[in-house]
C-alpha cells in the first residue's frame, strides 16, 4: 500500500506540474524566443504522447490525396452533426431537405462527446494550421480542416474494429437521409480558393426542379425504356465492379429548341435521386481546369453539359485534317463562342480530347455513380468520336410534340384524358411540327376562367396549330420557289459562263488565225 501511495504521489506530482505548465503557457509563451517556443511545443506533444493514457486519430478533410474531398471525413462530419447533437453545447439549425421540417445539428466547430459501449470519445474538429504548417512551407495544405478522435488506450480495439465503421455506415446513412439535392453550377478559376471548403469551384443552390417522369410529355414506350435504363443504371455497382469498368453512364439529348431536354434532365435527377452539376463550357480556361472540376463533382450525381455544339466546334478538325477548310465554317455561328478542337494542348484551352478525358479517361473513373449528359440541337454537328456508344449510352431524341405526348400534357395541364377534340388535334400534330413547349403555351389557363374550360383551351390549340400548319407551309412554298429560283440562277449563269467561254475560245481562235496570215 505504502509503495502504491508513493507512485501516486509521484504520478500526481507530475500532472500538476504538467496542469500549471499548461496553465502559464500562455503567458511565458510571449517571453520565449520563437525557436524555443517551437522546439518546447513539439516537446510537449511529445511528452504528452508518451505519458498521456489517451490515444489520438486524425482524420482530415483531403486524406493522402490532394485532389478529392475524403469519404471518411465527410461521414465523420455527418454522424457527428446527426448522432453527437443532442450533447453538444453549439448547434445549428436549419430547414430539412423538404424546406418544411427543422433540421438540428452540431455547428461546425464544436467539440463533441460520445459513447460507445461504455466507451468515451472526443471529437475536436478543427482547421487551425497543424503544428506541422508551423514551420512547413506549405502552409495551405495543413489548413484544411480535420477531426481529432480521442479516446482511452484500453479502448483501442473497440475503436478501430467496431466505432469507427459504425461511424461510417452511419454517418452515410445520414448523408443519404438528409440530402437537400443541390444544383451547382462552376465558377470562373479566377474565383476558385484553395482555403475554402470545396475549393469554391463549385457554386450550388437547392435543386427543387418539379419535373418528373409522370409529367414529361413523350412517347411511353420510350419513357418506359429510359427509366428502365436508369434504374439498371443505379442498381448496377457490382456489375461494373465485374466487369471493369467505370461507374459511369452517358446520355445524349437532342432534338429541337423546346422539346423538353432540360425538363428530361430534371425528371431523371428526381427519378435517381441525384444532385445535378451544369457545367458551364465556354467559362472553363482549359483541360487542367476541366480536370479538376469533375474531380470535384460528387457521386449520385448528374453533370450536364447544355448546347455542346455552341460551346465547342467539333466539326471543324474533322473537315480541316481533310483539307477542305471552306467547309470548315460552313453553317457555323460566328458569333457564337467556341473553343478550339485542336489537339495541341498548351494549356491555354480546352480541347477535344480534354473533353474525351473528361468522359472516360483515367480521372473520370473517380468516385463513380456518375451520369454524364450532353444536349444539343445539332447532333450532326458533333464530332462522331465524343457521342460514340461507350462514350455516350445512350442517344435520346427528343421530338416534336405527336398524339401521344400531347395526351400527357393534356392530362397535367387541364386533367383531361379524352375529348371529342383530341381526332381533330391529333391529326394537325401528325401534319405539323410543333414543340411540346409551344403546345404546354397553349394548354396554360392564363385566366381562372379558362382553367375551368378545357374546351377553350383546347379550341384555342387547335387555331395555334391550323396557324403552325399554315406558315409552314407557306414557309414550304418560299423555301421550295427560293429554291427553284437559285436552281434557275445558277443554270444561267453555267449558261452564260459556256457562252463566255465558247466566244473566247473563238476570239482567241480569230487572233491566232490573223496571226498566222500576218506571220
Ligand atoms: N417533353 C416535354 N414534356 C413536358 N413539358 C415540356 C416538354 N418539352 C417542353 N416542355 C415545356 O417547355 C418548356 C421548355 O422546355 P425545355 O427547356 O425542357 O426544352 P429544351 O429542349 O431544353 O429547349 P432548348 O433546346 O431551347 O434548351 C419547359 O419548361 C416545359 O414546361
Amino acid at each position: 500500500m505504502a509503495v502504491a501511495g508513493m507512485v501516486l504521489d509521484k504520478w500526481g506530482a507530475v500532472w500538476s506540474g504538467l496542469a500549471s505548465l499548461v496553465f502559464l503557457w500562455p503567458m511565458l509563451q510571449n517571453h520565449i524566443p520563437t525557436g524555443l517556443r517551437q522546439w518546447l511545443t513539439i516537446l510537449a506533444d511529445k511528452l504528452t504522447t508518451l505519458f498521456s493514457p489517451y490515444l489520438q486519430i486524425t482524420i482530415s478533410e483531403y486524406g493522402d490525396h490532394r485532389f478529392r474531398r475524403s469519404d471518411f471525413f465527410l461521414a465523420v462530419e455527418a454522424y457527428l452533426s446527426h448522432a453527437c447533437a443532442r450533447r453538444a453545447r453549439r448547434l445549428k439549425a436549419d430547414l430539412g431537405r423538404d424546406a418544411k421540417n427543422l433540421q438540428v445539428s452540431v455547428d461546425d466547430h464544436q467539440e463533441v462527446t460520445d459513447d460507445f459501449r461504455d466507451a468515451m470519445l472526443w471529437w475536436y474538429p478543427s482547421n487551425k494550421p497543424t503544428r506541422a504548417s508551423v514551420i512547413s512551407f506549405y502552409p495551405a495544405d495543413d489548413e484544411r480542416r480535420l477531426y481529432r478522435l480521442v479516446f482511452h488506450r484500453r479502448h483501442r480495439d473497440l475503436v478501430l474494429d467496431e466505432y469507427l465503421p459504425h461511424v461510417l455506415a452511419e454517418g452515410r446513412a445520414v448523408t443519404v437521409r438528409n440530402r437537400q439535392r443541390r444544383l451547382f453550377t462552376n465558377n470562373a478559376s479566377n474565383n476558385w480558393n484553395p482555403y475554402r471548403s470545396g475549393n469554391g469551384i463549385w457554386s450550388h443552390v437547392p435543386f427543387e426542379h418539379p419535373a418528373n417522369f409522370d409529367t414529361l410529355a413523350m412517347d411511353p414506350d420510350k419513357k418506359a425504356a429510359i427509366t428502365d435504363d436508369l434504374m439498371a443504371f443505379k442498381e448496377s455497382k457490382d456489375y461494373y465492379v465485374s466487369v471493369g469498368k467505370a461507374w459511369k453512364r452517358g446520355y445524349l439529348l437532342y432534338g429541337p429548341p423546346g422539346t423538353g431536354k432540360s425538363t428530361m434532365i430534371a425528371a431523371m435527377a428526381n427519378f435517381l435521386d441525384y444532385d445535378v452539376y451544369d457545367l458551364e463550357l465556354t467559362a472553363v480556361k482549359n483541360n487542367t481546369e476541366l480536370r479538376k472540376l469533375y474531380i470535384e463533382t460528387t457521386g449520385k450525381s448528374i453533370i450536364v453539359i447544355e448546347d455542346i455544339d455552341c460551346s465547342v466546334d467539333l466539326t471543324s478538325k474533322r473537315k480541316k485534317a481533310s483539307g477542305d477548310k471552306k467547309a470548315s465554317s460552313e453553317g457555323e455561328d460566328d458569333n457564337k463562342p467556341k473553343l478550339p478542337t485542336e489537339e495541341k494542348d498548351d494549356g491555354t484551352k480546352v480541347t477535344l480530347s480534354g473533353l474525351l478525358n473528361f468522359i472516360d479517361g483515367l480521372w473520370s473513373a473517380c468516385g463513380g455513380e456518375r451520369i454524364i449528359i450532353f444536349t444539343t440541337n445539332h447532333k450532326e454537328k458533333l464530332d462522331p468520336a465524343l457521342i460514340r456508344r461507350g462514350r455516350m449510352d445512350v442517344h435520346i431524341e427528343m421530338s416534336y410534340c405527336r398524339f401521344e405526348a400531347f395526351k400527357v400534357l393534356a392530362k397535367n395541364y387541364l386533367g383531361v384524358e379524352k375529348h371529342e377534340l383530341f381526332g381533330e388535334i391529333r391529326q394537325l400534330l401528325e401534319e405539323t411540327d410543333v414543340s411540346p413547349a409551344d403546345v404546354a403555351e397553349n394548354l396554360m389557363p392564363m385566366s381562372k376562367k379558362k382553367k375551368k374550360d378545357p374546351d377553350a383551351c383546347l379550341a384555342g390549340l387547335i387555331e395555334a396549330l391550323n396557324k403552325a400548319k399554315e406558315e409552314a407551309a407557306a414557309k414550304a412554298k418560299e423555301e421550295a420557289e427560293a429554291a427553284a429560283k437559285a436552281k434557275e440562277e445558277e443554270a444561267e449563269a453555267k449558261q452564260k459562263e459556256a457562252a463566255e467561254a465558247k466566244a473566247k475560245e473563238a476570239a482567241d481562235a480569230k487572233e491566232e488565225d490573223e496571226g498566222k496570215a500576218n506571220g
